[in-house]
């Protein structure tokens, strides 16, 4: 997909270098968009080996979301790329589906005077069991786009003030909309924070898949993907390997300019590779920039497509969505910031 070839670009020739509560430094760049026409072909980046284990955990992960779930006990069976940030008991203090499915609606004494609020037995809420109200905000984004398709309103949130504020890692993915154009359904997400190498591939897998699953059980065709990505950074490495980069970036931007096929991004690579600290032990791979020097090298391949079974949001399993016709260039390893 060549828009991500060009946000990585866009991030390496235009960030700044940025340190972060990670300890792992970044190249950051500011207010990244893009857009994906989903009529052309599954976003699936072919530019790396996406399929197999990466693709299951993708699958997965987007499953978990649609669960509703709290906790990973279940997804954690299936892939660990969520476990650096679970407890033992699988808890994890990102409400991602848990908001989608199950947003808590204030209790009576907390309403104040004059506010609309739905009640327990009203369409979308479910009373949880220990009487806690809380509100499906995906089933109600799909039955609007069945009841009124022109509403303005299709907005599911993830992002809650006041958890955010004490929560080890809000949503990154927060808040995404879905609005119908003629007889397409488009959707729009906004990302507060993008892991360039290694959440965003994933992160639009995810949401042109779950764009492809509503639009299918609203009778829409798959429009278009667009995504902003506030803070839409590079891992560039720990310690003195991070650090070379606050000394270094412009140099390495003044060549990236200069840059005039994809090849010569391998001749970069091996610039930085020959300029640069080596990686201490154990934190190879958290410097980014290598690897996505060479997938800029690589020519993306044609579109795979998806074939997804026609089951409910609340139905839908790993084996109801089949990746077919997909061809890629080699699997890039990158290790996580956690
Ligand atoms: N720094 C950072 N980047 C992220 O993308 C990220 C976080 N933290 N924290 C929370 C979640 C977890 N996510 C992750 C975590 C790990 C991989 C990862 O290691 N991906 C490997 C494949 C691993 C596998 O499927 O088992 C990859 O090569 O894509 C991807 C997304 C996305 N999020
Ligand atoms: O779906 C996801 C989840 C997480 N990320 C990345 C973005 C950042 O690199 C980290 C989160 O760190 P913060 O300090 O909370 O921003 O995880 C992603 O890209 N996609």
């Amino acid at each position: 997909m060549q828009q991500y070839l060009e946000l990585v670009e866009a991030a390496l020739s235009g960030g700044t270098y940025k340190p972060n509560r990670t300890g792992v430094d970044t190249v950051s760049s500011f207010s990244e968009h893009y857009e994906v026409d989903l009529s052309k072909g599954y976003p699936l980046l072919t530019t790396k080996k996406m399929d197999g284990y990466r693709w299951n955990s993708m699958l997965h992960e987007v499953c978990w979301y649609l669960s509703g779930q709290e906790h990973i006990r279940d997804l954690r069976e299936e892939t660990k790329i969520w476990d650096a940030w679970a407890d033992d008991d699988g808890h994890l203090d990102t409400a991602y589906g848990r908001f989608w499915r199950r947003y808590p609606i204030p209790a009576a004494e907390a309403r104040l005077e004059g506010e609309s609020w739905p009640e327990a037995a009203d369409q979308w809420v479910t009373e949880e069991a220990d009487g806690r109200l809380t509100f499906d905000q995906l089933q109600y984004v799909v039955d609007g786009l069945s009841d009124s398709p022109n509403s303005r309103r299709f907005v599911v949130n993830a992002w809650h003030p006041a958890n955010a504020a004490v929560s080890t890692l809000p949503p990154c993915h927060y808040t995404f909309v879905f609005n119908v154009q003629g007889d397409r359904l488009n959707c729009h997400l906004t990302q507060r924070s993008g892991d360039i190498a290694l959440g965003i591939p994933f992160n639009i897998a995810a949401y042109a898949l779950l764009t492809t699953v509503v639009a299918q059980q609203t009778g829409f065709e798959p429009g278009t993907f667009a995504h902003t990505v506030v803070d839409a950074h590079v891992y560039c490495g720990r310690g003195d390997r991070g650090e070379w980069y606050a000394d270094n970036l412009e140099t390495l931007q003044a060549r990236l300019a200069d840059v005039d096929d994809r090849e010569g991004y391998l001749a970069v690579r091996e610039w930085l590779e020959a300029e640069a600290p080596a990686e201490a032990e154990g934190d190879e791979r958290l410097d980014h920039v290598p690897g996505l020097l060479e997938q800029l090298s690589r020519d993306p391949l044609e579109r795979p497509t998806l074939e997804v079974a026609n089951v409910s949001i609340d139905d839908l399993a790993y084996e109801d969505v089949e990746l077919l016709g997909y061809e890629s260039h080699e699997g890039i390893a990158f290790s996580v910031a956690e």
